[in-house]
């Protein structure tokens, strides 16, 4: 299966583009801060005071209920927060999109399109990112069209998403002692709850509300975050 993978996507590239490999100089797991799912003009203040409290590597716009046109204007600031910052910036559910903004890399659910086009759409230094749930078959499809992650998930109760699949700690160490992109564990995740996921295997911890509605404050949860994950 492994021999099967694209070698391509597991190139590494210069610039942003390496946030998504396996790096002995970075911390075994790393932080990925999801949005919230509305944001304002004044959300670029809270992202900067977020990214300047620890190590993230990697930021998800994902704005849900309005068109593209929209989320490409209040993405501007926030794209270059990251850039300043140099956190991958990844766009979610649109490939179109992440190709419009000149984004580092595009998050793809299993209904927002197929990993082989983005690629020939972003390119080979693009990360394509696909959402797997709680299944290894679609974790294995996902790898095979060339995904540089998979995403499982909800390991805990949320309130940002209306997530429908339950996952377990061991699907993170099964991918991980098998395949070489990086797995994402989402889904309700705190300081409080993370240290399981991180001990089974977890490369990312992807996390929105925690950070954006957690107890003092952005930054405060960012700091939790970087003792935990060693940053
Ligand atoms: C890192 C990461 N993992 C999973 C998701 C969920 O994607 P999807 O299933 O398409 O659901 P929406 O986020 O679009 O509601 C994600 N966005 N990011
Ligand atoms: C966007 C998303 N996808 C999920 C999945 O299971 O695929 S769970 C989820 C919500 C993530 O936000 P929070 O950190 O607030 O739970
Ligand atoms: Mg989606």
């Amino acid at each position: 299966m492994t021999e099967d993978l694209d070698d391509d996507a597991l190139t590494l590239d210069p610039g942003f583009a390496d946030r998504f490999e396996r790096d002995p100089r970075r911390p075994a797991c790393q932080l990925y801060l999801i949005s919230p799912p509305a944001i304002d003009a004044g959300f670029a203040d809270r992202l900067a005071a977020a990214l300047d409290a620890g190590p993230v590597a990697a930021f998800q716009l994902r704005l849900k209920g309005i068109d593209d046109h929209a989320i490409a204007r209040l993405a501007e600031p926030v794209q270059r927060l990251c850039a300043d910052h140099e956190v991958a910036f990844i766009i979610n559910d649109s490939m179109g999109l992440a190709k419009r903004l000149g984004a580092d890399g595009v998050h793809l659910g299993q209904d927002d399109g197929d990993p082989r086009d983005a690629r020939a759409l972003l390119g080979p230094t693009a990360q394509i990112g696909v959402t797997c749930h709680d299944s290894r078959h679609l974790a294995m499809e996902a790898g095979e069209a060339g995904a540089d992650y998979v995403a499982f998930g909800a390991f805990y109760p949320t309130a940002t998403k209306d997530a429908r699949h339950r996952a377990e700690p061991s699907i993170l160490g099964w991918w991980t002692t098998l395949f070489e992109p990086p797995c994402v564990a989402i889904g309700g995740i705190t300081p409080d709850n993370a240290a399981p996921l991180v001990a089974a295997g977890a490369d990312f911890l992807a996390v929105s509300g925690a950070v954006w509605n957690g107890p003092g404050g952005e930054a405060a949860v960012v700091k939790r975050f970087a003792a935990l994950l060693g940053g």
